[in-house]
Order: C-alpha cells, then structure tokens, then sequence
C-alpha cells in the first residue's frame, strides 16, 4: 500500500467504478494523491471527476473498487470534518441566512468554536461580508465560504471541485496561492478538480488526468512538461550545432532560419558556447511544452473522445446531441443516495 495512504495523510483510489444504469461514468480509476502538494484532478467537462469526488466523501457507493481517505472509507472516520474538507458545488448554503451563521450552525455540530469560524473567514477574506445573508452573495463569495466551511475542522485532506469557478483574476490569484500555502506551509493534502489545465498548471505539483472515466495520465507536472529544451537563434546555426555538441549538448535545427532547438535548461551554457565560437545570440528563451495541446492530445484521442459530445443511443433521431457536461438523457434524476448534495453537512 502507498505509504501515505498507510499513514493517513493521502488519498487512495483503487479500481473505482461508477455506472448510473448502462452508462460507466468511472472506469476501474487507481490512482494516489501524495500530502505536501497540491494534486490537480483534470479532464475534460464530463470525465467523471465530480462522480469521483462524490465516491471519496461517501455521498455515492462505488459499483465496484474503493476510494480511501487516510487508507480509510469516509464512512468509517470516527470525526470526519477533522480528516477531511470537501467544497464540492458553491450552493447549498441557506439563502436567508449569513455565510457566518452557516459555518457557526456547522461548527457548532461538530464541537468547534466560534471563533474559529471568524478565524476562517478573515482567513478567506470575506470577514464582514459573511455577515449578509447568503442568498445575495456572488459565486466568488460562495466559493470562499465553501473553503473556510471545507477548513473548519482543520482537515488533513482537503478535496476541492473547480474552486476557481466564479473568481475573479485576483480571487483565482488568491485561491492559487492559498491552495499551495496549505499544501506546502501546512504539509496538506490538497486535491483540486478543473477542466482546464492551464487554470491549475501554475498550481499543481502532480497531475491525475482522466477521460471518460478513465485514467489517461498520472505523475508531477515536471514529468507532463518533459525534458527542457531551449530555442537559440543566430546567424550560423550550424557551426553553433556543431560547437554544442562538442559541450556536450544535443541540439536539432528549428524550423524558423538560424534557429536551434537545444536539449538543455541552461541557457546561460548555450550563450557560453555561442560566444566561445564568436557567433552572436539573436534570440534565447526556453521552449515551454503546450500543455493545452497536450492536454487534448491525452483526453480527446480516438479513444477518448468526450463521449458527452456524442449523441447517444436513445437521443431521438434529429435531437441535438447532449451537451458537454449535461447528464445522460437515458438516466432518470438522480434521487436518494446517488442525488447531487453540497458538501460537509450532508456527509453526516
Ligand atoms: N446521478 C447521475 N445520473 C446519471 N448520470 C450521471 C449522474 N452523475 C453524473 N452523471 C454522468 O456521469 C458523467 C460524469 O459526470 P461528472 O459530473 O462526474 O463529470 P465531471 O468530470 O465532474 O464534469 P464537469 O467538469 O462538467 O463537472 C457525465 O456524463 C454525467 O452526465
């Protein structure tokens, strides 16, 4: 078993399975979340990340596998709040009453003082405006108090649907550098859900990539990027090539004229060898990876088109397919344990 999850600090997904009727929404996913960084759970609209998270909190049964927090089912923790912190979906707060009031009827629960409560919302930022009833707030507010509702029992692991939706630039900018703060400062372990990789790219330490259910790619963001390369540009590219190799650096031409790519990081190196030989360095930068290209690349392949953009088997001919994200037309509403509830106090 994966050391932390042994622990009790890390997350453990191992062959999960989730079928609403014929239709496989997760697909034997294994996959391991590491404490100390923060773990972007990517795919596109649809993949079945929300489906997962759901599975983890015990708000959905697997049909088959198991998803562990702490090497523990979320149903078998003794205290919850206090090993793990969801905010699933910016709703579930009662409209008429303060962002404030909630976390205190929450806190108040779970044995947990009042003033941690205010603690957190200065932590959030939203210290008097927790005070206006919940119905008025914007979704950014909403999100916010979904994190310090998430915090409140000072969780180990916290899990996170698309926290950035409804931020502004400066919300996102704060969100970002809140979720590392816990992660790096505090040692947590943070597992955050988007669509986009370039939302969370400045973020993330490691990456679960999915699609369609399944797990198309897991590892650091170091490993997604590849090995560095650098772009020189200068008036004989050969001779430079040529001198490279002899520092022991690999290099190929580039498409644009006089231009390299250079299989190194060290972009002060490639400078060194250019003026060594006497050649000048019109251009110097490092090759950054298309990690949007990418992205599409792993989750829209053939075979793992988003099977959301596809009409189904029982849309009716000359119907417009699903749209992406929307659930399957052949599934009735979910109802009971398989509804969509916000998270924490549902949990109970
Ligand atoms: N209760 C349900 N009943 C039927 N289908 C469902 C149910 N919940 C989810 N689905 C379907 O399962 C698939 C995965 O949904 P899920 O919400 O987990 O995806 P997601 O990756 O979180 O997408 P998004 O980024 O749009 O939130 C979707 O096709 C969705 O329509």
């Amino acid at each position: 078993m994966n050391s932390a999850a042994a622990d009790g600090t890390g997350v453990s997904v191992r062959g999960l399975t989730k079928t609403f009727g014929s239709f496989r929404a997760v697909d034997d996913l294994t996959f391991e979340v590491r404490p100390g960084r923060v773990t972007g759970f990517l795919g596109p609209n649809g993949a079945g990340k929300t489906t997962t998270l759901r599975m983890l909190l015990g708000l959905i049964r697997p049909t088959a596998g198991e998803a562990l927090i702490g090497g523990h089912h979320y149903a078998d923790l003794q205290h919850p709040l206090q090993v793990v912190g969801a905010a699933l979906e910016a709703t579930g707060f009662h409209p008429g009453r303060s962002g404030r009031d909630h976390l205190r009827v929450l806190a108040a629960t779970h044995a947990i003082p009042d003033a941690r409560v205010d603690e957190l919302l200065e932590l959030v930022g939203i210290p008097a405006a927790a005070r206006k009833r919940a119905g008025d707030y914007s979704m950014g507010m909403r999100q916010r108090l979904g994190l310090a509702a998430a915090l409140l029992g000072d969780p180990q692991v916290l899990l996170l649907d698309e926290p950035a939706n409804g931020l502004d630039p400066e919300g996102i900018r704060w969100m970002r550098g809140f979720m590392r703060h816990l992660a790096r400062e505090q040692g947590k372990t943070v597992l955050v859900s988007s669509h986009l990789l370039g939302e969370v790219e400045q973020t993330v330490e490691d990456v679960v990539i999915i699609a369609n259910g399944h797990l198309v790619r897991e590892g650091t963001m170091d490993e997604l990027h590849g090995d560095p390369a650098v772009l020189v540009r200068t008036t004989d590219a050969p001779t430079l090539a040529a001198a490279l190799a002899r520092a022991g650096i690999a290099s190929a031409p580039e498409d644009q004229p006089g231009s390299l790519r250079v299989l190194t990081g060290d972009l002060a190196r490639v400078g060194d060898v250019a003026l060594a030989v006497g050649l000048p360095v019109h251009e110097l930068r490092p090759l950054r990876t298309d990690l949007e290209r990418l992205f599409l690349e792993l989750t829209e392949s053939p075979e793992h088109r988003n099977r959301n953009l596809e009409v189904t088997s029982t849309t009716p001919a000359g119907a417009a397919p699903a749209p992406t994200g929307a659930r399957h037309t052949d599934i009735p509403p979910p109802t009971g344990a398989d509804a969509p509830v916000p998270a924490q106090e549902e949990n109970r």
